[in-house]
């Protein structure tokens, strides 16, 4: 065959196919609504813009009318618009319009093993499970909120940390509101530095950005042509791998672990359905291990940029309009006060508020085509015959911006949802979840969160935009499934706003104190060598509660037994948190039991203490420990020998070595170098933190870090005790025998192999680090300060120490001693050892009071008083024991 035949030939069969288009067109075009008419495999693509989707529907709508045939692609779609249209179709005739269109983005994906792709029973029974397990873990209910409450805490502690600087807000939300979902699914949330939630909220936004973009749009219309083009879209499947590969890990750990009588979360639920389908003959089975996977994918996507895009463009919205956003302080502040969080009961009385965030919902229209339904059967509707299957997109913009129910639609007012006496009013029209069967089973969850973070937020900041709010745009960067805001910075005014409240805090609570001065708070009135008596004197003229401002921070000071037991023992729970000690948590960053908090605080403490009780803690054989160490104690003191001698490091020698033993495993020598080196880099830190320079970094954390000085040291020295600890884990983890734990860190050790699977597990490297030093330090330092200054007592009253010494002669102490195993028979001969069983006599006397002293002040005024106090009891120069 020549080349010419060949020429006529693919011309003949291009004519030929273009005319079969043609009639496929005309023929569908015939019993469909009109629209544009569309070219042969490219459809209706010039008639719209890919990059800006909505703004190419808004014409066609005004020109073809409410419902409207649009090729996206070689095959026709049912556009509908405006609330009439939708309705009818969506509610009226919600049977016919339940299926899901195809949706590649998603859909090449999940391979309809998931949700929100799939149709008929397949759908009904994973959409079923997910409702039902939704709701068991509290979506709607009063635990899922008070989850939400705490997350809005955690959101603003980090967003306090930007201090004014201009800030994107996108991570911030997106971390925040997937931990939600995430605690459902997985059973706890992550901390917001935990590599696996910044990898599961970057993948999404960044999937999420694609698919509102022209290429997720193309990729819609032409799958298989794109899949060989290069694009941003090619990053689609590595994010959702980037997922997959952490759902699949927390699966894995989720199975071994799996207590089908008590289910901790969504996939412990999933999994046990699983279990019970095992077996049965069915042809289309629902619940298996990818049916799990991608549902989860649908939660995690769902519940993440959807909620997290409302709050970004919302904040936006009210920088825009800070007048509307003061209207919901000003009602917050009624409602809700400054001291407690916003709750769902408060809704109802806060109809501005309300009607505010419906209105953000309503006007920035986050998913503004919905997701695509198609017809499930044979259906007419509005005079014309829908052939089964045929695409349909509800296009929820045009209801949202329906001039027949909303009276200024394209403007941003709150009235839209208020009536003429101030009541919030719903409205039907407004369809940001979509609705009929198919409507997103997330919309009770994102409603609670939307209401508690907004108000959360706004109880908190003042959002300021970095450039005028005339210049601020609202209209959207681009729009394709979501619809995303120009990007912006905020800078918050928290610091004013938060002392703000405390003043107006200490008003309303008549917790009443000395008048602060700017940045410097309280510092002028208070003698910081003598912080304890300053505190004195204030609670003579302010009472038992008040507020002292150490710098820009406020802390309540708890005066008095009375007030101090009312907060810590009667209101435990509320006041378990550990105030800010920015010197420590610098270094700690939120890991080991001292300065964490929430459910890692409680994970951790509860480790810890059963296994120091495991390790005999309160029980015979820790007893045994310290007596041998105390004969060791004895030993070192007798070969002092008149002459004067500094007690610190014989004691804390000593009472190191009995933490020692329990968290590494053997005590140290005392001549050991290691030990010597990790006592005094305690010793020495302890007298940083207690001295001024510790002080004036706690107050001021930001300044301090860019000054030279002595502060400097402090996290030098806990760098060397990390290193010094770390070679300690090292060696342990060589000689592990996981059956035979020697410690706590083997404890640890085997705890973190158990959890290796667990995506949210507290047990990890840093947490063991921080563990082991908060023991070491805790258990080092307090006790052996007691002692001296117990011994400096002793010595500034000798009568005493006679009747002490006395005392062990009699009745009591005879039985107290055996009590101890100290049998009289075993007393030194030279003394010694009467001085050291009298002075762990007289400790119990001085630790009491010196433990009373340090509980009065921990929660009054920060960690500051502790500061002074130990600063107090450290220092003492030479003893002479004789
Ligand atoms: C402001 C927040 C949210 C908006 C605007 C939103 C919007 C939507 C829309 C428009 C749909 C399509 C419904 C339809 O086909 O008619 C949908 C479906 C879905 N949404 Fe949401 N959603 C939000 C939050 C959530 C949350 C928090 C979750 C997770 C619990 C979630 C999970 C889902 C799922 C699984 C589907 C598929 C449902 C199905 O096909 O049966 N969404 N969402």
């Amino acid at each position: 065959m020549d080349g010419f035949t060949v020429t006529i030939l693919l011309a003949s069969f291009c004519v030929a196919y273009i005319i079969m288009c043609y009639v496929k067109i005309f023929k569908e075009k015939s019993t469909l609504p009109p629209g544009p008419f569309p070219l042969p495999l490219i459809g209706n693509l010039l008639q719209i813009d890919t990059n800006n989707i909505v703004t190419s529907m808004n014409k066609l709508k005004d020109k073809y009318g409410p419902v409207f045939t649009l090729y996206l692609g070689p095959n026709p779609g049912l556009v509908i618009c405006g609330y009439k249209a939708v309705k009818e179709a969506l509610i009226d005739q919600g049977d016919a319009f339940a299926d899901r269109g195809d949706y590649p983005v998603f859909l090449n994906y999940f391979d309809k093993h998931d949700i929100g792709f799939t149709n008929g029973e397949k759908w009904k029974s994973l959409r079923r499970f997910a409702l039902i397990t939704l709701r068991n873990f509290g979506m709607g209910k009063k635990s899922i909120e008070e989850r939400i409450q705490e997350e809005a805490s955690f959101l603003i502690a980090e967003l306090s940390k930007t201090k004014r600087s201009p800030t994107d807000l996108t991570a911030y939300f997106a971390n925040t509101v997937s931990n939600v979902i995430c605690s459902i699914v997985f059973g706890s949330r992550f901390d917001y530095k935990d590599k696996r939630l910044m990898a599961i909220t970057n993948s999404i936004n960044n999937n999420f950005r694609i698919m509102s973009s022209m290429w997720g749009t193309l990729y819609n219309m032409y799958p298989d042509l794109m899949d060989y083009l290069p694009g941003p879209h090619q990053r689609m499947g590595k994010n959702y791998q980037d997922i997959t590969d952490i759902v699949v890990e927390s699966i894995k750990y989720h199975e071994k672990t799996l207590d089908p009588n008590c289910p901790r979360d969504y996939i412990d639920c999933f999994l046990i359905k699983i279990m019970q389908d095992y077996g049965k003959d069915q042809p289309n089975p629902v619940f298996y291990k990818k049916s799990l996977l991608m549902s989860i994918h649908n939660l995690l996507f769902g519940g993440t940029e959807t909620v997290s895009t409302t709050l970004r463009y919302g904040t936006l919205i009210l920088m825009k309009y800070p007048e509307i956003a003061e209207r919901m302080r000003e009602e917050i502040d009624q409602v809700v006060g400054r001291n407690r969080s916003p709750s769902m009961e408060d809704r109802s009385k806060m109809p501005f508020t309300d009607a505010t965030i419906n209105e953000i919902m309503r006007f920035c229209d986050v998913i503004p085509l919905s997701l695509p339904r198609s017809t499930s059967r044979n259906t007419f509707y509005r005079g014309y015959n829908l052939p089964k299957g045929i695409y349909v997109t509800p296009f929820l913009t045009s209801v949202h911006r329906d001039p027949t129910q909303f009276a200024e639609p394209s403007k941003f007012n709150p009235k839209h949802f208020l009536d003429d006496k101030g009541c919030f009013k719903k409205e039907e029209a407004l369809m940001p979840f979509a609705a009929g069967k198919r409507i997103c089973p997330g919309e009770n969850l994102a409603r609670m969160e939307l209401f508690i973070f907004f108000t959360s937020l706004l109880q908190n900041f003042n959002f300021n935009p970095t450039i005028t709010k005339e210049e601020i745009k609202l209209e959207p960067i681009a729009t394709g499934l979501g619809t995303s805001p120009y990007p912006y910075k905020a800078s918050e005014r928290a610091s004013e706003r938060v002392s703000e409240r405390a003043s107006e805090r200490a008003r309303d609570t008549q917790a009443s104190g000395p008048r602060p001065l700017p940045i410097v708070g309280n510092l002028h009135q208070i003698n910081t060598k003598d912080l304890v008596k300053s505190i004195d004197d204030l609670s003579k003229k302010f009472g038992s509660v008040f507020t002292i401002y150490l710098g820009p921070r406020p802390s309540v000071v708890l005066y008095g037994y009375k007030a101090v037991k009312e907060a810590l023992v009667d209101q435990a729970d509320s006041f378990s948190g550990r105030g800010q000690f920015p010197a420590v948590q610098r270094f700690t960053q939120g890991n080991g039991i001292a300065f964490s908090n929430g459910e890692k605080w409680k994970v951790l403490r509860r480790f810890a203490l059963t296994t120091l009780r495991n390790f005999g803690m309160g029980k015979k054989s820790v007893e045994e420990r310290i007596q041998e160490e105390a004969h060791f104690l004895l030993k070192e003191l007798r070969k002092t020998k008149q002459i004067p001698f500094d007690p610190t490091f014989f004691l804390s020698r000593a009472v190191s070595n009995v933490i020692c033993s329990i968290v590494f495993g053997s005590r140290f020598d005392y001549e050991d170098e290691e030990f010597l080196t990790l006592l005094g880099l305690i010793n020495d830190n302890f007298q940083l933190l207690s001295s001024g320079w510790g002080t004036f970094y706690n107050i001021f954390p930001e300044v301090m870090n860019h000054l030279p000085g002595p502060h400097n040291r402090i996290f030098r020295n806990f760098e060397k005790m990390k290193l010094m600890i770390q070679e300690i884990l090292k060696s342990h983890q060589e000689t592990l025998q996981p059956d035979c734990p020697r410690d706590l860190i083997d404890c640890f050790l085997v705890k973190m192999q158990k959890e290796k699977e667990n995506p949210v597990s507290k047990f990890n490297p840093e947490t063991l680090i921080m563990t082991t030093l908060n023991l070491f330090f805790g258990g080092t330092e307090t006790v052996s300060t007691t002692m001296r200054y117990g011994i400096l007592i002793l010595m500034k009253y000798p009568d005493i120490r006679e009747r002490n010494a006395h005392l062990l002669n009699s009745d009591q102490c005879l039985r107290l001693r055996s009590s101890l195993d100290l049998h009289p028979k075993r007393r030194e001969p030279d003394g010694l050892f009467l001085f050291g069983v009298s002075f762990f006599l007289t400790l119990e006397f001085t630790l009491l009071d010196t433990s009373r002293f340090a509980a009065r002040k921990k929660k009054n005024i920060g960690d500051q008083s502790l500061y002074r106090l130990c600063r107090m009891l450290i220092g003492y120069r030479v003893f002479h024991l004789s």
